[in-house]
């Protein structure tokens, strides 16, 4: 599907190579994300969530989060990534879902070497669903830490192709990160937390800088009555939850994060998740009390049950 140069061309698309990119973290930024996804937000000193900001042996002990993950694949969407033969308002776009695997636990510091690539396409006529996958490679040993799979909406970026045969491009198994089907059962447990209205604010400071979440002009523009909640926060809070409800305090015990954002989240918003367990598949759904609305839903794969469950 070859067109001129300012319009829709998918040869020139696939055959685009995305450049490396590196990611450096230490102890600090670690702790810094672990407050910016509410831990300690509601009690200071409660001991399931002091661990991930503060050790007494030393910043070296504190566990990371493995959602902490998904902050390695910032860095050019936010300002904007180009992509040769096709077009897009970056300002119109929203995450639409993340898919994280977990192949080692994350160190409390890092040097990463990311290697992206598109990994899906889709004209929705109102809009293009967008995917990129980033392996992180840890700079030395060149072990594979983790794999991060974007799922960006493209508001208004859609019909760029033949309606009645509209363009799909997808190369990863069609098992992973598929819409999860909510268990009709009473949830195995629930966790609700409350989000603080400076949320937004700190969470950027890890490093998503998008003025989406910060500036009301930017998010009028946008179509949003002010400032929206970080969907990688959102989804920070949630699995959070669930490693404290389900994985007793283990965040090595997960091994496969999905999320798909449903509506979006205003800061100081409270987020209660239920989770169903299926086998070593825990199914969330996160809902707002406040509008009594689902805003986020997915599975985690874990490594074991703990014997208490
Ligand atoms: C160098 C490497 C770079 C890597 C990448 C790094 C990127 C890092 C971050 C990227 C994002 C940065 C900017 C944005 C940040 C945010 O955090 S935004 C806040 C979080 N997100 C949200 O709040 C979005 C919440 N969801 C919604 O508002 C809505 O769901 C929606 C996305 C607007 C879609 O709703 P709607 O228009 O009503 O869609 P539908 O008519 O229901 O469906 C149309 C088709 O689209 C599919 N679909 C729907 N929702 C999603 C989704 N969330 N994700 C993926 N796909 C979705 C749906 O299935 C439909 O398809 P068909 O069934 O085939 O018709």
């Amino acid at each position: 599907m070859a067109t001129s140069d300012s319009e829709f061309n998918s040869d020139l698309l696939l055959a685009h190579k995305l450049p490396e990119t590196r990611y450096t973290y230490n102890e600090r930024d670690v702790a810094i994300y672990a407050l910016g996804i509410g831990a300690c937000g509601q009690d200071a000193v409660d001991s399931d969530e002091l661990k991930f900001v503060y050790h007494r042996d030393g910043q070296d002990f504190i566990p990371v989060l493995p959602t902490f993950a998904s902050l390695f694949t910032l860095g050019s969407l936010t300002k904007g990534l180009d992509l040769p033969g096709f077009k897009y308002d970056p300002s119109l776009l929203l995450h639409g879902q993340q898919y994280i695997e977990i192949y080692k636990p994350l160190p409390s510091k890092a040097s990463l070497i990311n290697k992206v690539s598109l990994a899906g396409l889709q004209d929705k006529g109102k809009a293009a669903i967008l995917e990129l996958e980033t392996r992180s490679y840890e700079q030395g040993s060149g072990a594979l830490l983790c794999m991060n799979r974007t799922t960006v909406f493209l508001r208004g970026a859609g019909g760029f192709s033949n309606s009645s045969q509209p363009f799909s491009y997808k190369n990863y198994p069609s098992n992973q990160g598929l819409a999860v089907k909510i268990p009709q059962r009473q949830p195995l447990t629930v966790c609700e937390e409350r989000t603080q209205p400076s949320q937004a604010l700190l969470y950027r400071l890890s490093g998503d800088y998008n003025p989406l979440h910060s500036d009301p002009e930017v998010a009028k523009l946008a179509g949003f009555p002010r400032p929206i909640l970080h969907g990688l926060c959102t989804l920070g809070f949630a699995i959070k939850a669930i490693i404290k409800c389900v994985c007793k305090g283990n965040p090595a015990a997960v091994k496969t994060i999905s999320g798909r954002f449903l509506t979006t989240v205003f800061p100081g918003e409270t987020l209660v998740t239920e989770m169903w367990l299926e086998g070593l598949r825990v199914i969330y759904q996160t809902k707002v009390k406040e509008r009594n609305k689902t805003v986020l839903s997915g599975y985690v794969d874990i490594h074991s049950l703990p014997s208490s469950l």
